[in-house]
């Protein structure tokens, strides 16, 4: 696997790779996990080659978020991602990624408003202008991101829509279903900001949410099965929820019926100073996962 940090290196080896084949991009911000890897590996079966990208993304970050603890392990990661079988790693500094500033963003309306926009001022246009950045830097065939992040997949899918993106078409952008620990959460980088006890009771945020979604679909009403969501991650010990909100799939539009169409049950609630997000499937047709 070959490691790049500068653009003009990025396009030489991209044009060299594309002379023996497609190419599938999978963007990351690095300290790699499972959930990541499986993405590499869905890659492969998508292309010929697999683009890795690392780069913790300063725009995405508000002013007090955890830009500066993040995890940055690009050595360990390096060798995972070879171990996969990636041909390239991109890994720019922030220099290299913004070398004249930033005058130009990417503000994409509706579905970047609600849930995690709502909560996070400013996130995705942070998110799309770097995915664009990222889209035209290495121009993939094929994109996979994670649905553990369903609204950024929504937001990616949209921009590259409306903007005639360079990849083929919009299905080439490719949703991966969550990886989850042996006890349900979801694998997050994040994670690792856990305490023993923190990590014990974040068990709670996939258990609560499948209860309800088990009440919800047994026809019980909706606000209700929302109510005991809420109750139980606070008898969990999770502090300030950002969201609970069952919303249509696509969309993402709340609703405060039982669904009639794929929906998705979404849910932000931080524990100890950690955010934790997670979504599932909800309904008569569970949609992609
Ligand atoms: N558990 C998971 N299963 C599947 N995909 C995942 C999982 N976690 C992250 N991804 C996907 O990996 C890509 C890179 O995500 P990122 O590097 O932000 O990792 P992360 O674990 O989500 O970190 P964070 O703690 O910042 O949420 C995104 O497309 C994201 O949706
Ligand atoms: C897509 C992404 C790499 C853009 O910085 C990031 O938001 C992420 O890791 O999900
Ligand atoms: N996985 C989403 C990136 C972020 O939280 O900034």
């Amino acid at each position: 696997m070959q490691t790049v940090s500068t653009l003009v290196e990025l396009r030489l080896a991209v044009d060299d790779l594309r002379k023996s084949g497609t190419i599938a991009l999978v963007p990351t911000m690095g300290a790699l996990h499972e959930g990541h890897l499986t993405l590499m590996r869905e890659a492969r079966r998508h292309a010929d080659h697999v683009v890795a990208s690392i780069f913790v993304n300063p725009t995405q970050f508000g002013p007090n978020e955890d830009l500066d603890a993040y995890p940055r392990r690009l050595a360990e990661d390096a060798a995972l991602l070879e171990a996969e079988g990636v041909a390239l790693l991109w890994a720019p500094t922030v220099e290299a990624m913004y070398p004249t500033g930033f005058a130009t963003s990417i503000s994409v309306s509706g579905v970047s408003e609600g849930l995690c926009g709502a909560s996070r001022p400013g996130h995705f246009d942070g998110v799309a202008t770097v995915v664009c950045k990222l889209f035209n830097q290495v121009r993939p065939d094929h994109a996979l991101f994670g649905e553990k992040d369903w609204q950024q997949l929504a937001v990616i899918r949209t921009m590259a829509r409306d903007l005639d993106l360079v990849l083929p078409q919009v299905s080439n952008i490719h949703g991966v279903p969550t990886v989850r620990e042996a006890d349900g959460l979801a694998m997050s980088s994040r994670n690792a900001y856990l305490s023993p006890e923190q990590r014990a009771a974040a068990v709670t945020l996939p258990r609560a949410m499948r209860a309800a979604i088990e009440d919800i679909e047994a026809g019980d009403n909706v606000a209700g099965a929302l109510m005991r969501l809420r109750a139980a991650l606070a008898e969990a010990g999770f502090g300030p929820v950002d969201y609970v909100t069952l919303a249509d799939a696509t969309s993402l539009a709340p609703l405060a019926e039982t669904p009639q169409g794929p929906a998705r049950l979404l849910v932000a609630a931080r524990i100890g100073g950690t955010r934790l997000i997670d979504n599932m499937p909800v309904g008569p047709a569970k949609g992609e996962e």
